[in-house]
Parts: structure tokens; sequence; C-alpha cells
């Protein structure tokens, strides 16, 4: 896929790594929406990358993935600003593994990157209007091996894989020219990672600081890449149009990995 010209969406895009999405997508030349639910950071990354590429090229709208309305009212200003909508990049995400958290981990991970999904095909779909064109959901390494300091996330990573690979073996969607991949990083060097707090069954001060090393071990023993790292795979799975239903996951340690999810037919 030539990016030049083309319209990228992508939620969660004032920091971490939808930030960088966004900043290798303007790279190439697409014109960009972003969304995040917070909006001081998202007028401040607005500015500095309207700076950087010009106005005419990047807007920001504050959206909340886990509303309907918002996600619609997105999508829609997306097309009203620039006329078409090629690639959709479902990124926004948070951890969490305690109540009430957890539920709203639940709601942004799984039913957010559903939301911006089924959206996006009315927006894509080339037997209504648009020009076919590519979604990427963000899932995550924790999707394909997962821990026990996280599951709910890891179960909202699994689900997002096997969201994306039903969509995408869809008969349907690929007949509207549309290809839907997923990312799976391993850790990368942002809040997210930063604010890690893992499941646990109790509260003292002596298995809090266990845990809390734990979490150290395992991040050092997997490595930290950095956001630029991570967005050099998501653009390939953008740009690559023999790329459908891919699961690709990236670390540190053994970069890019093209994994066999089957799907039965
Ligand atoms: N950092 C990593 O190591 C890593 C690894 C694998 C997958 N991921 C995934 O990458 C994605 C981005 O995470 P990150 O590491 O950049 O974290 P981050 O916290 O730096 O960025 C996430 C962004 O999403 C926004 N967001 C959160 N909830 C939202 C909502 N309801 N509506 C709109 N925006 C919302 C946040 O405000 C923030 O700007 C997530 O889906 C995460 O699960 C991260
Ligand atoms: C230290 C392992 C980590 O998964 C533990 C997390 C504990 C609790 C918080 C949880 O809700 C959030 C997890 C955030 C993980 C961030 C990045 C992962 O997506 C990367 C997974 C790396 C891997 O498993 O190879």
């Amino acid at each position: 896929m030539q990016i030049e010209g083309k319209v990228a969406l992508v939620t969660g895009g004032a920091q971490g790594l939808g930030y960088a999405f966004v900043q290798a997508l303007l790279d190439k030349g697409a014109k960009i929406c972003f969304c995040d639910i917070n909006t001081n950071q998202g007028e401040a990354t607005l500015k500095q990358l309207s700076d950087k590429y010009g106005a005419g090229n990047v807007m920001f709208r504050r959206c909340d993935v886990t509303s309907q309305k918002d996600m619609e009212e997105l999508f829609k200003a997306t097309k009203d600003r620039y006329g078409r909508i090629d690639i959709v990049c479902n990124n926004a995400g948070m951890g969490g593994e305690t109540y009430p958290q957890w539920e709203q981990v639940v709601d942004v991970n799984i039913k957010g990157m559903t939301r911006g999904s089924f959206i996006a095909f009315e927006y894509l779909r080339n037997d209504k209007g648009g020009n076919g064109g590519v979604i990427v959901n963000i899932s995550s390494a924790a999707g394909l091996s997962v821990n026990p300091m996280s599951p709910v996330y890891c179960a909202t990573k699994t689900a997002i894989i096997a969201l994306t690979r039903c969509l995408a073996s869809n008969e349907e969607v690929r007949n509207c020219g549309i290809r839907v991949n997923t990312l799976c990083p391993s850790f990368a060097d942002t809040d997210l990672v930063k604010q890690i707090s893992p499941f646990t069954l109790h509260d003292d001060a002596e298995t809090k600081m266990e845990n809390s090393a734990k979490v150290t071990n395992f991040l050092s023993a997997h490595g930290l890449m950095t956001t630029d790292t991570v967005a050099e795979s998501f653009m390939e799975l953008v740009m690559d149009e023999t790329k459908n239903g891919a699961v690709l996951r990236v670390s540190k340690g053994k970069g890019n990995e093209y994994c066999k999810i089957e799907v039965s037919v």
C-alpha cells in the first residue's frame, strides 16, 4: 500500500505506541486523525505534530473508545475532514488487574477494539463507497504467551488475536477489500509498562515487594524496545498488501516473528 495521500485513524495516539504509529504514518505522507481520552496530552501532541508536519495533515479529537457515540463521531469527523479513511489502528489500551479497573481493561481492550473494527468496516468497505484498506489491532505478546501476573490483560490481548483472525478470514470482509492484522509487541518503553501492577491475592507490603521484583525481573529478562522499533513492525502490516490475518509478534530479543493461529472453516 502506498501511504502518500492515504488517511489513517489511530486510537490512543496522544502518547506511547500510538504516537509512534502516528509519526511513522506521517513520515510516509499519510493524513492523520488520532484520538485519545487524555485531552491535554492529545492537544500537546497535536501542536507538536502540526508544527512538524503541517496542520492540514493531522487532527485530534478527544474520544473514549468505550463510547459508541464518541467513536461514530470520530470516524465521521475524519471522513468529513479528509474525504476518506484507508487505515485504522485500534491501539488504545490499558492494564489493570484489580476491581474496578479490570472491568475498564475489558471495556477498552476488547470492546473498544471490537467497536473500532466494526465502525471501520462501514468506512473502508468498497461495496458502499469506501476504498478498501487495512485495520491493525494492537494485541500483545502477552496474548500469545500468558503470565500469572496479568490474567485480565492477557485475556484481553488473546481476545484481540482471536477477533482479528476471525474477521480477516471472513469472506464478506475480504470481498470488501479490507485486510485485518494484529501486532503483538513484547515490552516497549511507555507509560503502560511503567504503571504495571500485577494481580495478587494479598495486599501486604512484603507480597507487594515480591511482586514488584517479579515484574522488574520479567521486564529485564525480556528487555524494552523503543516505540519506534515497534512502529517499524506496525508499518509492515499496513504497507504489505499480502498481509491479511497476520499475527506479528515483535520483541527486543527476536525481532519480528509471524505466528500461526489456526482458523477452522
Ligand atoms: N508498551 C508495551 O510494552 C506494550 C506491549 C504490547 C502491547 N501494548 C499495547 O499497545 C497499546 C498502547 O499502549 P502503550 O504502551 O502505548 O500505553 P500508553 O499508556 O503509553 O498509551 C495508551 C494511550 O491510550 C489512551 N487510552 C486509554 N484508554 C482510552 C480510551 N478509553 N479511549 C481513548 N484512549 C484511551 C491513553 O490515554 C494513552 O494515551 C495498548 O493496546 C497496549 O496494550 C503495549
Ligand atoms: C511483567 C509481566 C506483565 O505482563 C505483568 C503485568 C502485570 C499486571 C498489569 C497488567 O494488567 C498489564 C500488563 C501490561 C503489559 C505490558 C506489556 C505487554 O503487553 C508486553 C508483554 C510482553 C511479553 O509477555 O512478552
